[in-house]
Parts: structure tokens; sequence; C-alpha cells
């Protein structure tokens, strides 16, 4: 079992019977996914809400129910992914692209666990470069004006060298802030910016954070029990 294996089959201890689900996106997540598929072919009923289309064909391939948005109000837990999480849990997500209906479905739970080999721990976010998911139109300008602002490298995420689109058809510009020293100002500040949707900074959303180790062990830290 690796890390990342190690973390996301812990957290789907979490998961009981006629829970509604958030599923995560990326390698970590693919785990809890594996996981939880398993444990509804053997039985357990919940239904669940993907954060991306990639995480959708899993759950539909793994046997998992989904749900409309409209046939839920709040979902009972959410189990993603991090590319960095800092001391406070505070995350740095969204290297797959998939962090605007992450932080949708997160904000919407009852308990989000986050799952990260232990590589992903840090003692201050800002060494991956932060993902800002902003709107097509224009967004040379917004580019400009985030560049001008914060006068760090930011450059706009490509895929087989076109301009990489979201589940939400919108652009992800990375800004390699290098240090982040204050996140929630940060998050605070980048929402406030037009032309950004939202961006890869989570502050005080996540409830629990299981780390995984190469040997298998998993390490749970978190504000609820
Ligand atoms: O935020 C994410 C996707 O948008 C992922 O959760 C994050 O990139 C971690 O991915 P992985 O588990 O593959 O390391």
């Amino acid at each position: 079992m690796n890390a990342k294996q190690a973390a996301g089959y812990k957290a789907a201890e979490w998961v009981r019977d006629g829970m509604t689900v958030g599923l995560g996106t990326g390698s970590t997540a693919y785990y809890a996914i594996e996981k939880i598929g398993e444990m509804v072919g053997k039985g357990l009923k919940i239904r669940a809400i993907a954060t991306s289309n990639a995480s959708e064909e899993l759950a539909v391939k793994y046997g998992i129910p989904l749900v409309a948005s409209s046939e839920v109000t709040r979902l009972d837990i959410a189990i993603d992914g991090a590319d960095e999480v800092d001391p406070q849990m505070a995350l740095i997500k969204g290297g797959g692209g998939a962090l605007l209906r992450e932080k949708l479905v997160a904000i919407n739970s009852d308990r989000f666990i986050v799952i990260a080999d232990s590589g992903k721990m840090v003692s201050q976010l800002g060494g991956f470069k932060l993902p800002i998911e902003i709107v097509p139109f224009c967004y040379e300008w917004t580019l400009g004006r985030l560049q001008e602002r914060y006068k760090v490298e930011i450059e706009m995420r490509q895929r087989d060298g076109q301009l990489y689109v979201t589940d939400n058809g919108n652009y992800i510009a990375d800004a390699s802030f290098g240090k982040i020293v204050s996140p929630g100002e940060l998050s605070h500040e980048l929402k406030m910016t037009t032309g950004v949707v939202d961006h890869g900074l989570f502050v005080d959303i996540a409830d629990t954070v299981i780390v995984g180790y190469d040997d298998g062990r998993t390490e749970v830290i978190g504000k609820k029990e």
C-alpha cells in the first residue's frame, strides 16, 4: 500500500450508511473513491456528488450512486486531496484543475476530510503554484492585473499546447508565490479581483487531515473527532 492509498482508504472509514458524500479529484481521491465503491458493492447505502467530470466517471465505474445538487441541501462529508497542507490545515488545491467544484463541495459539507501523502505537509504554503481560476473573457487583462499586483511569476496553464479549460469552461493561471505569509488575506483579496472566479487557497475549511506514509501508516489530524 502506498501513502496516497493509505490516506484514501483510511478516509473511507468515516463514510456511513445514509450519508451524502462529496467525492474529490486527483490521484489520492481516486483511492477513497475506489474504497467507497468497494463498500457500496458490499451493501453500503450512500449518495454522492463528484467534484469533476473525471471523478464522476470513476463513481459510475465503481457503482457509487450520484445525486443531483437540486436534491441535496448539504453533504455529510467530503473527502479530497490537496497539493499543500500547512500546520493550521490551510490548503493549496487545484493542481488537477478542479478547485472551484472542490471548494463548493467542501464548504457545503458538515465535515471536510483532506487526504494527503506526507510530502504534501509544509510549514508554509506557497511552494506549490497557486491555481487561480479566471474567466476566459479578457483573461489577459485579469492576468496582467494579478501580475501587477503581486509581482510574482504567474503563467496561464496549458495542456497539449492550448490553454487549459476547466470543467466550468474557465482558464487557470498558476501563481508562484514562493511563500504565502497570510493565506487568509490573500484568499480574500484574490476573491475580490474582477475576472477571478476562485482560487486554490482553502483557509478554515478543512476539519480533518489524514496523512498517509509510504509504509502504509496514517495519521489523523483534526478539529473534529
Ligand atoms: O486539488 C486537486 C485537484 O484539483 C487535487 O486534490 C490535488 O491536486 C491533489 O492531487 P493528488 O492527490 O493527485 O496529489
